[in-house]
């Protein structure tokens, strides 16, 4: 049986690895674009003009390191992102600095999507749980219309990472890569076909021996 994990649980998987564990968020952060990266140069994509859409939460963050570590590996990207900069998360107003200064200048408009060979969608993650705002929630269909292969980061855009409702739009993707666990939004039929082929990746988060005891012991505690 496959063992997938709400959003709120894996919210405290992150917490206890970063809290009690004492793993670092930004290493963490790293290791997940470095396990999407993976999947992009497995083969199956053409990199030769690659966009990431970030927003400005912790998925985003996920974004802008992808987009760093692609082109220092010498890829043509673009790094879009969407948002007001000012309430970005910590740990993504930290990527933005460091991109920055790799000489990445984001852009925060596109008027055709359909000049990219791949779109990594890093825009919402597992923390997103109220409908989409109408502009993001237009973009979101601009790039499903464009017809690109696509590449969501945890989860497609959109979709509600516990019980896969779409939240006003969501991205449709070729392939998403989740990180430590599947999510159980993800898991449903038409879900399924909106994620695309499914890649779990370890990104050292926590993965105690019995997960549902686990859980329940941190539930309690909270
Ligand atoms: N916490 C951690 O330790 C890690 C988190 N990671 C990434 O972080 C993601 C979760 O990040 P976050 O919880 O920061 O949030 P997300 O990046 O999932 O984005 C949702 C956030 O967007 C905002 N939002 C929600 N509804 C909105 C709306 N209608 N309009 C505008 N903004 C809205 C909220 O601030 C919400 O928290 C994961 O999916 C994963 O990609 C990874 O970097 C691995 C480590
Ligand atoms: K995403």
């Amino acid at each position: 049986m496959v063992e997938a994990v709400t959003a709120q649980e894996m919210q405290l998987l992150d917490r206890y690895t970063v809290d009690q564990i004492g793993m670092p968020s930004l290493v963490l952060m790293e290791r997940t674009a470095q396990s999407v990266i993976e999947v992009l140069a497995s083969g199956k994509y053409d990199l030769s003009k690659v966009l990431i859409i970030a927003g400005l939460s912790n998925n985003g963050g996920d974004g802008i390191v992808i987009a760093r570590l692609l082109r220092q590996k010498g890829v043509n990207v673009d790094l879009l992102i969407l948002g007001d900069e000012k309430r970005a998360t910590p740990n993504t107003a930290t990527q933005l600095k460091i991109a920055r200064n790799y000489g990445i200048e984001p852009l925060h408009r596109i008027h055709d999507f359909k000049h990219y060979s791949v779109i990594v969608d890093a825009l919402f993650g597992i923390g997103l749980s109220k409908p989409v705002p109408v502009k993001l929630g237009d973009i979101i269909k601009r790039v499903n219309a464009a017809n690109i292969p696509v590449v969501s980061v945890d989860v497609p855009s959109g979709l509600n990472a516990t019980t896969g409702e779409i939240l006003g739009s969501a991205i449709r993707a070729n392939s998403t890569v989740t990180f430590a666990y599947p999510k159980t939004g993800l898991l449903k039929n038409e879900e399924i076909k909106r994620a695309g082929d499914i890649y779990v990746k370890d990104i050292g988060i926590f993965r105690p021996e019995n997960l549902e005891e686990f859980l329940a012991s941190q539930q309690e505690e909270e």
